[in-house]
This record gives structure tokens, C-alpha cells and sequence, in this order.
């Protein structure tokens, strides 16, 4: 079971995601109280093994933003959230990085239908930790997918059973306070999920 943590914004909570065996850590560079700035992403994602993928998080921003910021963090991945269209993936292939869109359960669930690497099914509102219904898209999401929305260490496994997907991805559910993670949360995260 592939595993991301995203919204990482302390060395401390990097370590414990890399020492767990996450297979993906985010950084938020769009609107959000788990912001960073690419000088700080990058600072962050330096100590990260080239294993592990270090995935910058947008929202709606210009791809030349985008590209702008991926490559001032040294970041190995780009997720784009929202309405972005096949042109914006197109723009950004030359990067050399792996591309992840992101959207509701609403949107096309074929992985690489805008040319992307991976896809996250996510909550309509992503980051917010609101769970939904997991089991909707059982059997509909192609190729290399990630569930999202609401996953904590509790109901991870549960998640999984009742979606099938190839990896997990979380952010709320291994904090103890808004945008503050919790190395224990994650441990327990990484491991609920690959079935310990
Ligand atoms: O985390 C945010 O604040 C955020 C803001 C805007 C766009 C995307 C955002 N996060 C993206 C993620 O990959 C989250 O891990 C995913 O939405 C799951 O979040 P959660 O329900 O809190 O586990």
C-alpha cells in the first residue's frame, strides 16, 4: 500500500514520515493554514531520501507558478487540486517531475486522463479531514490511485477495504492541532494502513 502525508511543515515530522516508510511527503504551497513557502519546502525536502517523493500542493495557480515554485523547492512531484485543465499537466511534463491531479469522487477517475502519473480521489473539500463515502468509488478509479479525505489511523484500514485503492494519502488525521502533526499519529497511520 502505497502511503503520502501531506501538509509537512517541521524537520522533526519529516523524519518520523520518512522513519515510518511513507512513500510520499507533501508540502502545501497554495491557500492554507499548512502553507510553506518553496524556500522552506525546500529546506524541508532536502533531508529526504531520493526514495521518497516530495510532492508540492496547488490549488488553481497559473502553471507558471507552479513551475516556478516546484523548481525553487527542489520538489520531486507536483499535485494540482481543483479545475485544472489537460493544458496546465502539459505545461508542466517537461518539469521532469511526477505529476498528481486531485478531485472529488465527481471527477474523471481514470488515472492519466489529463496525463498525469497518479490520482487522488479526495473529499470536495480537500484538507479539511471530512470523511466521506469511501465506498462510492469501489471499482471505478483506473490505474494508480489514492484515497483521501478524512483517513485517520482508526479508520484507515476500514477505508481501504471498502475502496480498494492502490495508496492512502492524509493530512488531518495525524494531527493533534490544526497543521501540527504528530509523529506517534503518523507511525500509527503508516502502519494501520499496510495492515499491521
Ligand atoms: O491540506 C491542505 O490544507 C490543502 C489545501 C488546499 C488543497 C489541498 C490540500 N491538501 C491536499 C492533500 O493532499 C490532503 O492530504 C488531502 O486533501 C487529505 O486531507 P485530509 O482530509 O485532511 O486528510
Amino acid at each position: 500500500m502505497y502511503v503520502k502525508i501531506c501538509g509537512l511543515r517541521e524537520p522533526g515530522h519529516v523524519t518520523a514520515a520518512v522513519e515510518a516508510g511513507a512513500d510520499a511527503i507533501g508540502f502545501v504551497l497554495t491557500r492554507s493554514s499548512r502553507r510553506v513557502t518553496p524556500a522552506r519546502a525546500r529546506e524541508l525536502a532536502e533531508a529526504v531520501p531520493p526514495h521518497v517523493l516530495t510532492v508540492g500542493v496547488f490549488a488553481g495557480e497559473p502553471s507558471e507558478e507552479v513551475r516556478a515554485a516546484t523548481l525553487e523547492a527542489g520538489l520531486r512531484a507536483v499535485q494540482l487540486h481543483g479545475d485544472h485543465p489537460h493544458e496546465d499537466f502539459t505545461a508542466l511534463r517537461d518539469l521532469g517531475v511526477t505529476l498528481v491531479r486531485a478531485g472529488a469522487a465527481s471527477t474523471d477517475l481514470r488515472c492519466g486522463a489529463l496525463d498525469e502519473d497518479l490520482l487522488i480521489v479526495d473529499a470536495p473539500r480537500p484538507g479539511s479531514g471530512e470523511p466521506w463515502d469511501w465506498s462510492a468509488v469501489r471499482g471505478r478509479p483506473e490505474g494508480r490511485w489514492m484515497l483521501a479525505g478524512g483517513l485517520d489511523p482508526s479508520n484507515v484500514a476500514r477505508a481501504i477495504a471498502a475502496a480498494r485503492p492502490w495508496g492512502v494519502d492524509v493530512s488531518s488525521g495525524v494531527e493533534v492541532a490544526p497543521g501540527v502533526k504528530d509523529p506517534g499519529l503518523i507511525r500509527d497511520f503508516v502502519t494501520a494502513a499496510r495492515g499491521g
